[in-house]
């Protein structure tokens, strides 16, 4: 009998990664006292006889915990050893000579680093595939190979939804970095679900072993508890979003929110004079130095590629990582994502690095996104009429995301994936200064750190930050234009200019207004 493998926590050895003066075998019973589920013993460099011998000894731990143990590449020793099976990849034993070998009663394991490699192991009879390398690592040479977490979801969605065949992900895995990934890869319209995720530093490298893998493992298991718990039935009727709205936009300066802005050169002082006019603290720190020390103080991140660098691509790469860590909401404005090959690897490394809370953009940006290219750019603008069915356009990469899009233009469109809304407030000036789609990501990342500061949550565990930012996201893009239609009524507004400073006046004015009375929103 085939044995069936719990893959949630997989544990790959590595001697030569062990901390100095830790043994191998005490690392390894560490790491399945906290939480290992199997072990797949690789080994790269020694004889036959020393792999067999180390293989034995591995199994005997293993079996004392109950944990299977495969054998990376050599279908020889798994054999010698009678263990639960191998992992074999591209350029092993072929899966049907592993087969051949192996019989039908143990687990063959094969690595897809794409999804044609997937499939032909799929089709072939894989148990399971690990997938990767996810990010790189010191572990390996993986250079040429890293598909992030988009990669692997592209795999997963493959894959024939009724085969039984399990996934793993490996390569850069982290206790600081698996619910990214777990969440990046966890495609809603997917029915299928990662099965575990597949460490080699983490947990050996560590002088607490069993602590290492205690981490990941209680990572994983809240992420899945996150998954399949029933979520609150979300807000929708647009009284009660209105209603959440100007709770939201009050709050504002009770919480008082320090938003980090990473802005563009162009438009950042507008930016932080907003963020004050709002209520909150503007602190626009864009140097990988000051991430890690900032990350914890700070109610949101903004992260705008307006004007990006080498060295502010750097810190984005940074303060998004801490942001996930931290939980804190990051809201990425992928300024002009596809007018140039430089921004639109940017925008996809940055993806693939962390987790956005909200994607705002205007439909250039939103399609470039998403792989459409119905609507086009000239410089950081859209051109045209915009998408023929926008409802869908944002729904769709907000599913695939698994974050909230705002596709901002003459009306603005919202979702969170199961939730849409059209806003469609707002005045013609915006469209005559420069930056009034920066400034809404000021705005968006000022409300979504108030609705993650005022809403607990008692599954936050498994989650990379808390709050409604379906909501948090409308009440951004209001606050925005309504200010915005108050600010052209005054009498001292006589053109773009006058207009940008009333305009930033009025968004201190919004608690005097009955936001309700003003919206033009509709929720589908
Ligand atoms: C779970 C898991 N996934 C992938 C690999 C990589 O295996 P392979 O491609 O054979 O590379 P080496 O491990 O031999 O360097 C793995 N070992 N485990
Ligand atoms: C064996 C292997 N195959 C792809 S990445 C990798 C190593 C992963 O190591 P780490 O978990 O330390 O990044």
């Amino acid at each position: 009998m085939r044995s069936e493998i719990d893959y949630s926590v997989y544990l790959v050895t590595a001697r030569d990664l062990l901390p100095v003066g830790k043994h191998y075998l005490e690392s390894l019973e560490e790491s399945l006292q906290g939480g290992v589920t199997v072990v797949q013993l690789r080994e790269k460099t020694i004889d036959t006889g020393e792999f067999i011998q180390i293989a034995q000894s591995t199994k005997a731990i293993c079996d004392k915990y109950n944990t299977p143990l495969l054998i990376n590449d050599r279908i020889d020793v798994a054999l010698a050893i009678d263990c639960a099976g191998v992992h074999v990849g591209q350029s092993d034993a072929p899966l049907a000579v592993a087969r051949r070998l192996l019989g039908p009663n143990k687990v063959i394991g094969v690595s897809a680093g794409n999804i044609d490699q997937a499939i032909a192991a799929q089709k072939g009879g894989a148990d399971y595939l690990g997938i990767g390398a996810i990010y790189g690592t010191q572990t390996k040479d993986v250079s040429n190979k890293i598909m992030g977490p988009a990669g692997a979801r592209a795999v997963l969605a493959a894959l024939d939804p009724h085969s039984p065949i399990k996934t793993v992900v490996i390569g850069g895995i982290k206790s600081d970095n698996v619910l990214r990934v777990l969440h990046g890869v966890h495609f809603r319209d997917t029915k299928r679900y990662l099965d575990g995720v597949a460490v080699v530093s983490d947990i050996v490298s560590s002088p607490r072993p069993r602590k290492a893998t205690e981490n990941l493992a209680r990572l994983v298991q809240a992420f899945r508890n996150n998954e399949n718990t029933k979520p609150e039935p979300a807000i929708n009727d647009i009284d009660s979003v209105l209603n959440k709205v100007s709770e939201i936009i009050n709050a504002i300066p009770d919480q008082s929110p320090l938003i980090q802005q990473m802005a563009n050169i162009v438009t950042a002082n507008d930016q932080a004079n907003a963020t004050l006019a709002l209520g909150a603290s503007p602190v626009m720190a864009a140097v990988v130095g000051d991430q890690k020390d900032l990350n914890p103080h700070i109610g949101a991140l903004l992260i705008n590629m307006g004007t990006v660098s080498d060295e502010q691509k750097r810190a984005m790469l940074a303060g998004g990582r801490y942001s996930n860590i931290n939980k804190k909401p990051l809201i990425f404005d992928p300024v002009a994502v596809g007018a140039t090959s430089f921004r639109r690897e940017t925008g996809k490394e940055l993806l693939s690095h962390w987790h956005p809370t909200v994607i705002k953009g205007n439909a250039a940006e939103i399609g470039a996104l998403s792989g459409l290219n119905e609507v086009t750019t000239k410089g950081v603008d859209s051109v045209g009429p915009g998408f023929k069915d926008p409802y869908l356009v944002v729904r769709s990469l907000a599913n695939r995301e698994r974050c909230v899009v705002v596709m901002t233009g003459k009306d603005d469109y919202i979702s969170d994936g199961e939730r849409t809304a059209k806003i469609s407030n707002g005045h013609q000036l915006l469209g005559q200064i420069t930056g009034s789609g920066c400034v809404t990501g000021t705005a968006i990342a000022t409300c979504c750190a108030v609705a993650s500061m005022t809403e607990g949550d008692m599954n936050k565990d498994g989650k990379l930050t808390t709050g409604d930012h379906f909501i948090a996201s409308i009440a951004g893009v209001l606050a925005l234009e309504i200010s915005a239609e108050i600010a052209s009524t005054r009498n001292d507004v006589r053109g773009p200019n006058t207009f940008r400073s009333a305009w930033i006046d009025e968004m201190s004015n919004l608690d005097k207004i009955d936001l309700s009375k003003m919206s033009r929103v509709i929720v589908a």
